[in-house]
């Protein structure tokens, strides 16, 4: 509504705000979007096998449809993903004698693929996540083992890099992950950013996903975490924020409804972690939400399938929650 202050515009000196989006809430949630966000990014309609079903077929109805709602209100777009193990078409990883592709011919199909993409929508798309969560959460390993490294090894993630920054030299570009500010995780995020900077690889940026709940990461984690990103001299920003209400641990499936306590532990969150955001604003170039209202989250499926949770400033008939007015009261 025309009520309260809109966020693009609290934080305009600060960061972008942003939203996940798809062809669905571009309808059911327009007018909160128009009037609240500066940034969107398509939830699916821009991954691997939403746009390239086939080696010899491109499907970007749905794509274009998402980058004519950004331009028609004058929204800056992110780029999400050209690189990662999940939502990617199998074809990409076979031969065509139903065995598995050569190393330098996956490269060629990622090379072709990321010019065909990142070309199209160079006049669009600022900012991409180019390489999506090849960190590996347990152990010792630096990369997650997935069919990429299998066949094209570790060298696959600059070569991503360099194929997108020879398809559009003005993009940035970002490595994005979850579980970011888990220290194990951070410091090997870390490594694997220094590592492309010291072989020139031209990366601009980390993007932390920032799937968080009430209860963590805390926020001494999230402050190191920006601290040793920063520290590489890169622009960081958070590009899927929600806050679950519901540990990842716990599958609890007996609320319909959030309880008070949680919308005023869900309001602290928020602020806390708002007021840190404003304490690195020259660091942080963009905050996006992982959709932007309770009405739709991921986070209905997952990780408990059909489990409701409202983890946005807004409620899900788009009216600004407690979270709202605490955040918006820092500026
Ligand atoms: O929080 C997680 C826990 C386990 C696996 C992946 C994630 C986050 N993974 C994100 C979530 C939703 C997808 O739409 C995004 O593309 C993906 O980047």
């Amino acid at each position: 509504s025309s009520a309260e202050p809109a966020l693009k515009q609290l934080f305009a000196d600060d960061f972008k705000i942003g939203a996940a989006v798809n062809p669905a809430t571009i309808r059911t949630q327009d007018s909160l979007l128009a009037y609240q966000f500066n940034s969107i990014t398509a939830e699916n309609e821009m991954k691997f096998v939403s746009l390239h079903p086939e080696e010899q077929t491109y499907t970007f109805e749905a794509a274009d449809r998402l980058v004519e709602f950004a331009r028609s209100y004058g929204m800056a777009m992110r780029g999400h993903t050209l690189v990662w193990h999940n939502q990617t078409s199998d074809w990409l990883f076979r031969d065509g004698q139903g065995g598995t592709v050569s190393k330098d011919v996956l490269l060629e199909r990622v090379r072709e693929h990321i010019h065909t993409v990142v070309g199209r929508y160079k006049n669009d798309i600022y900012a991409w996540d180019v390489v999506n969560e090849a960190i590996a959460d347990e152990g010792e390993a630096l990369l997650r083992t997935s069919k990429w490294t299998e066949i094209a090894g570790p060298d696959l993630i600059a070569k991503a890099f360099e194929y997108a920054h020879e398809a559009d030299p003005q993009a940035l570009l970002f490595y994005n992950d979850y579980n970011e500010s888990n220290p194990q995780k951070r410091d090997k995020i870390y490594a694997l950013v220094q590592s492309l900077l010291e072989q020139g690889v031209p990366i601009h940026g980390i993007g932390l996903q920032a799937h968080w709940n009430l209860y963590d990461p805390s926020l001494d984690e999230i402050r190191a975490a920006i601290e040793k990103y920063a520290s590489l001299g890169l622009q960081l920003q958070l590009t899927e924020l929600d806050v679950s209400m519901f540990r990842f641990e716990d599958r609890r499936t007996d609320l319909t409804s959030p309880d008070p306590a949680m919308l005023e532990l869900q309001a602290e969150r928020y602020e806390a972690v708002f007021r840190l955001l404003l304490e690195y604003r020259q660091i942080i170039s963009g905050v996006t939400f992982w959709g932007a209202a309770d009405d739709y989250t991921w986070l209905d499926d997952f990780p408990v399938r059909g489990r409701k949770n409202w983890p946005f400033l807004f409620d899900a008939a788009h009216q600004p929650k407690l979270a709202f007015e605490r955040v918006a009261a820092l500026v």
